[in-house]
């Protein structure tokens, strides 16, 4: 309806400035803070808003994405998978739920198994944030025996920054699974390793810098890759020591592009204008 006509008069100067292109891409971003909102009352939802073509959470997928929303509960988190499925969506990504903490992998893999199961013709994927959810079951135990488990099963977003943890994925499934790598200021260590592809939140952003750095590493021109690199290291640990999260974040989308993103949900607070001239006056002195 009208969020989503909203978002496609958004797209186009999106993709202008970041790594959002209409074709599947290996980089790809979003950045929400409607994760910990129950279906009926968020502003839409990333499945419903995102316009067919552009894949929002996942590399490869040319449809629309259910986003890793909730999760709370199974049930919640099920109605998302659900609607996933009526609406046609080309994948699903579930995080761990975070309030009550599955302690093993057979509790972490029933909890997604039942979440797929909603949506039983839709590829399934993990998305492994520990930082955000704190549950941290290494992925490579996770992922052993998996897709007995969930037929669905497709691939896992990486959003930690156990590059052992992470080598492991994709020594022992690089064949069979898509392995995301969501740490953007490591990447290019990630890439190293085997990564698939990457959905991160400085894509909205640094997309084109991040696409140049993905180019350079397909030539085997590491110093180059490395200058790109640096870039979104530079610009992170700027912001990191100002104070940097998803309203910050929203904050630095809406002046690369232009468009207003609005303001985040309670408890975030909007950013400061201080750290708005700031991260305007420091993306603009960056070069490669
Ligand atoms: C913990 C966290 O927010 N990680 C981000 C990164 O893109 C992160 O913002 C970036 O690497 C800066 O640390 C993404 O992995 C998460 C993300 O893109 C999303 O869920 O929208």
């Amino acid at each position: 309806g009208r969020a989503s006509a909203a978002v496609s008069e958004h797209v186009r100067p999106l993709q202008a400035c970041s790594a959002i292109k209409r074709k599947p891409q290996r980089l790809e971003g979003a950045e929400s803070d409607t994760r910990p909102v129950s279906l009926p009352r968020s502003r839409g939802g990333s499945a419903v808003c995102w316009p067919q073509g552009l894949t929002l959470q996942l590399h490869g997928i040319p449809k629309e994405i259910a986003g890793s929303h909730s999760s709370y509960n199974h049930s919640n988190d099920s109605r998302w998978a659900k609607h996933a499925a009526a609406i046609g969506a080309s994948g699903i990504a579930g995080i761990a739920p975070f309030f009550f903490k599955p302690t093993n992998k057979d509790t972490l893999v029933a909890f997604l198994r039942e979440v797929a199961s909603e949506a039983p013709g839709i590829p399934f994927y993990y998305y492994h944030i520990p930082p955000l959810t704190g549950v941290k079951i290494r992925v490579e135990e996770l992922l052993d025996g998996i897709k007995e488990q969930i037929p669905t099963f497709q691939g896992v977003k990486f959003s930690d920054t156990d590059l052992l943890d992470f080598a492991q994925c994709v020594k022992n499934n690089k064949e069979q699974f898509v392995l995301l790598y969501g740490v953007d200021e490591h990447l290019l260590s990630a890439l190293a390793i085997g990564a698939s592809g990457a959905v991160g939140s400085t894509y909205n952003y640094l997309g084109k810098k991040n696409n140049l750095m993905l180019e350079a590493f397909a030539k085997q021109d590491l110093a180059l890759a490395q200058r790109y690199q640096f870039c979104t290291g530079e610009f992170l640990s700027f912001v990191f020591k100002l104070g940097f999260g998803v309203a910050q974040t929203k904050a630095v989308m809406t002046f690369t592009s232009g468009i207003p993103m609005g303001p985040p949900r309670l408890p975030l607070l909007s950013a400061s204008v201080d750290f708005i001239e700031k991260a305007k006056a420091k993306m603009e002195s960056l070069i490669v």
